[in-house]
């Protein structure tokens, strides 16, 4: 299937360890290869850039800038797509904390702008004890999920935390009940629309992951998130769930305040992940079974991105070949092929993409520059 969406020119400026660099594409898959230290994840990087949040390191934007330079640093691409091709861009100057973004030569209002282009999902080696690690590195996995569907999301998880931390902090100084009663309504609403669009999410993707990756390589996963409430069912409306969470901070005050944080809420939330052909946790998976497992979960949302969007997610895949046997890396090429979409994938070793054959066009880079095909 040939990508309705395909990047076909990328520029770097002082990112990282390139200094200029450019990169024209086709609609194949790209494989970056080079020795360690050349610079394939910081292209992939780059890429992610062109979407909302921090990127996949979710580095700071002050150290993007290739080191002993004056701190500017610019990442450009242009995009084929079904209305014509389209100029994006984003980057800081010197000294910047934040990063603008240029949509066909023109300051968008905001990150999310970009959205309207191109989604990108992304999966790499810092992600490989997702299963095993703290419940929040799933909880961010999840809200980036979300986020390639309601390009909002991220944005009101952040505000979210921002009145949740206000909140703590008028509980320790003993502050207005009325003004506390603010801003636990204002939490509530907000709660309420991140629990239910992650709910939502979860659930469309379990029903996608038993239609298309039941069976074979990436094997089916029973997804779950925990209890919000520990002694009562979420309402399902979500008015009624925002009614609750108001009725129960304004309870919980005295609790709260002896505990130094708010206990009960969308932040405590964790996501389980079900094994389902062995009926086990992932985390009990083998390395390979684990990676296998988040492949078949990053997919499967590829798909479900591209259902309920009409926009196919660009893939960025880091070392993604190092753990899975033949049969799974032959597995995955494959899948690849029904997403519609261009995917992008670094490796040391080129032997681990050739049954990729002429799906994918292969550039070698070394000490930030690109070389010709190896
Ligand atoms: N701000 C920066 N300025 C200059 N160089 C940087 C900056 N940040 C990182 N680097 C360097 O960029 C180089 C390439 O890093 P990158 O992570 O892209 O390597 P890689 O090709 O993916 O290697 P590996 O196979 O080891 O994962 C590293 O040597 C790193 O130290």
């Amino acid at each position: 299937m040939t990508p309705a969406r395909v990047l076909v020119r990328l520029r770097l400026n002082a990112f990282r360890n390139y200094m200029t660099a450019a990169l024209d594409l086709g609609p194949r898959h790209l494989v970056l290869v080079g020795p360690n230290g050349a610079g394939k994840t910081n292209l992939l990087e780059a890429i992610s850039l062109l979407s909302p949040g921090r990127g996949l390191r979710r580095a700071g934007f002050e150290t993007l800038a290739a080191h002993g330079s004056d701190g500017a640093w610019a990442v450009a691409a242009t995009l084929d797509t079904p209305d014509g091709p389209v100029d994006l861009g984003t980057g800081s100057g010197p000294g910047e904390t934040g990063r603008r973004v240029r949509i066909n030569g023109a300051n968008a209002r905001a990150v999310e702008a970009l959205s309207a282009y191109l989604r990108i999902l992304w999966i790499t080696p810092a992600m490989d004890g997702l299963f095993t690690g703290p419940a929040a590195e799933r909880r961010r996995f999840l809200d980036r999920l979300v986020t390639t569907l309601i390009p909002d999301h991220s944005a009101s998880v952040g505000e979210f935390e921002k009145l949740m931390r206000q909140r703590n902090r008028l509980l320790e100084e003993d502050g207005d009940p009325l003004w506390l009663g603010a801003i636990e309504g204002q939490m509530a609403e907000r709660a309420s629309a991140i629990h239910f669009a992650r709910a939502d999410c979860l659930a469309h993707l379990q029903g996608l992951i038993a239609e298309t990756l039941g069976a074979g390589a990436f094997p089916a996963a029973g997804l779950a998130l925990t209890q919000l409430f520990e002694d009562m069912a979420v309402p399902e409306a979500p008015d009624a769930l925002e009614a609750l969470l108001r009725m129960r901070w304004q309870q919980d005050r005295a609790l709260d305040r002896a505990a130094g944080r708010t206990l009960l809420g969308p932040h405590r939330i964790d996501f389980e992940v079900v094994h389902a052909q062995k009926n086990m946790p992932a985390a009990l998976g083998s390395t390979g079974e684990q990676k296998a497992l988040l492949i078949g979960l990053v997919l499967a949302h590829a798909r479900l991105v591209r259902q309920m969007t009409g926009i196919a997610p660009f893939l960025l895949l880091d070392e993604i070949a190092a753990h899975l046997d033949p049969a799974r890396r032959a597995a995955l090429f494959d899948a690849l092929e029904g997403l519609g979409t261009q995917a992008f994938m670094t490796g040391t070793d080129p032997v681990l993409f050739a049954a990729l054959g002429a799906r994918a066009q292969t550039i070698a880079v070394r000490d930030g520059r690109f070389l010709a095909e190896p």
